[in-house]
């Protein structure tokens, strides 16, 4: 009885504050929501049941809500869960009012768990804090600085070749395949490291990132995980080692070249350097701190590394099951390159006009980022529409990527929609796998030359098939959108 009464006060007293704040959240909202456009669940839970379930079912929630309020005429639906009061625009126009604002840019509260690995890095930060940093980090992405990342690029996908010939004649699990060249990759560029994951599957730092993405995960779709003794007790232990596997050796990585650049050893100003150098003479100017350098690695490394490697598990899946689309994206880069084993330079890539449609494609059908999450500071008008302080938009990709108004036939694979006459006919924010706007992903023009590099040195030599069709694959709604079915492919090397 004592017991239950402490526990019973325990609760009161540390989720008082918290409970309050919801409940005044709601209460301010409720009117509001009465005037939006989306399903009238019950007050508080609203949506929840139609949202329980596996992975799968929250994206079919989304595209039904927005095919019924596109036959209403409505721009937008909202719904509510669990208190949370979110709205969803369904098409570019709608978008806009969003993705154009340089105010309403705070993160929504699913971000929240990557702070411990990431910090306060340019992902999270707002207002001048963001602006500055964006500032520091556009000249990083220039066409000039990517060139220098080119030679990475080629380095690892050379290595993924290889690995690939060693298993040439077998089923390959590519998702596995591309997630350890992503990782090698982001590591190389952003510290001039490499961990070689992909010879060495057993590096530890792959396997922290890959617990913590999971827990992650665990903690953002599972609601019970938000009471924190539950969270404690369950996984706090894993968390913990995860974390610090991602940020012991980061730092130590860092700490060691720092030593270097104080000694005079490293030269901040060469042409090509990693990341890292660029990020220390911004510290060494006295505009970021030691602390800010550390989390900006990371979150550099969490940005590039997750979302390139779930696209080319994608790109993989639509190679392996539209084999005439294959030869077109073969024969092209066959033309540039022939039959030899040089690396990949400017001109190569930008060539590759096919392949890039093509990449578009799979990532208009299966954009990787399920969604881009806004928590707005003051109310938001969209149109005729009043959307209340304290509630979310979620930019969702798969919701505009299949609008039939906009790409008739949404789920038939064309890569000629991506022909510049057709692009030119769409409203920019129809297309949003990378965001839009002024926080859109400053890493895409990185994102794409790595992409193209990794499917010209893999496609150069091999074959890629299964016996699936391209839309047996379901979207499980993790942090990133993964596929339901492995994309195991046999891998045939090209005569
Ligand atoms: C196909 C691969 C990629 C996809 C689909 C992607 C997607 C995105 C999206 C949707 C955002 C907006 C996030 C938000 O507002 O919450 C974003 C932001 C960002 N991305 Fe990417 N990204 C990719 C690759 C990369 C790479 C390779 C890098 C770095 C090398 C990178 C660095 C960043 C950074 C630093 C931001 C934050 C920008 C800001 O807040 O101003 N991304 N990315």
């Amino acid at each position: 009885m004592i017991g239950a009464l402490l526990i019973t006060l325990f609760a009161v007293l540390y989720y008082g504050p918290w409970l309050k704040k919801v409940i005044s959240t709601f209460l301010y909202q409720y009117p509001y929501l009465q005037k939006l456009p989306g399903p009238k669940g019950p007050p508080f839970i609203g949506s929840i049941a139609d949202l329980a379930g596996d992975t799968t079912v929250p994206l079919k929630f989304w595209l039904s809500e927005a095919e019924k309020a596109r036959e209403r005429g409505d721009g937008f639906f909202t719904i509510t869960v669990l208190g949370r009061t979110i709205s969803f625009p369904i098409n570019g126009e709608t978008l806009k009012y969003i993705c154009e604002s340089n105010e309403e840019i705070l993160k929504g509260k699913d971000y929240e768990f990557l702070r411990a690995w990431i910090g306060d890095c340019i992902l999270l930060v707002i207002g001048k804090e963001w602006r500055d940093r964006r500032k520091s980090y556009t000249p990083l992405f220039h066409f000039s600085q990517l060139d220098g990342y080119l030679e990475t690029f080629n380095k690892h996908a050379r290595v993924m070749a290889e690995v690939l010939h060693d298993k040439a004649g077998t089923i390959v699990d590519m998702s596995e395949a591309v997630k350890r060249t992503a990782l090698d990759v982001i590591c190389d560029t952003a510290m001039g490291i490499n961990f070689d994951t992909q010879r060495n599957p057993t590096h530890p730092y792959l396997h922290s990132v890959h617990d913590f993405t999971h827990l992650q995960q665990r903690h953002n779709t599972t609601p019970h995980m938000w009471i924190t003794p539950i969270w404690y007790l369950l996984y706090d232990r894993e968390y913990k080692r995860s974390l610090h596997g991602l940020n012991d050796l980061t730092k130590k990585i860092m700490d060691e070249r720092f030593r270097r650049v104080q000694n005079g050893e490293v030269d901040l100003e060469a042409k090509k350097r990693p990341l890292i150098d660029h990020f220390f003479s911004y510290q060494q100017k006295g505009d970021w701190t030691l602390e800010d350098v550390h989390y900006e690695l990371n979150g550099v490394i969490f940005g590039g590394h997750d979302t390139t490697s779930a696209t080319l598990t994608w790109v993989y899946w639509v190679l392996g099951t539209q084999a005439e689309f294959q030869q077109q994206c073969f024969e092209e880069i066959n033309d540039i390159m022939g039959p030899t084993d040089r690396d990949l330079d400017h001109d190569d890539l930008k060539s590759m006009v096919f392949l890039e449609r093509f990449i578009k494609e799979c990532m208009r059908i299966f954009p990787p980022i399920p969604a881009v999450e806004r928590e707005l500071m003051n109310d938001f008008k969209i149109g005729d529409h009043v959307l209340p302080k304290g509630s979310e938009i979620f930019i969702a990709p798969h919701i505009v990527h299949h609008n039939p108004e906009v790409y008739p036939e949404p789920w038939k694979f064309d890569p000629d929609r991506f022909l510049p006459e057709n692009i030119a006919k769409r409203n920019p924010y129809d297309f949003i796998p990378f965001s839009a706007g002024p926080r859109n992903c400053i890493g895409q023009k990185f994102a794409m030359q790595e992409m193209k590099t990794i499917l010209s040195w893999t496609l150069r030599k091999f074959s890629f098939s299964t016996k699936h069709d391209m839309l047996d694959q379901g979207f499980a709604i993790e942090v990133i959108c993964k596929p339901t079915i492995n994309v195991d492919l046999l891998v045939t090397p090209r005569k």
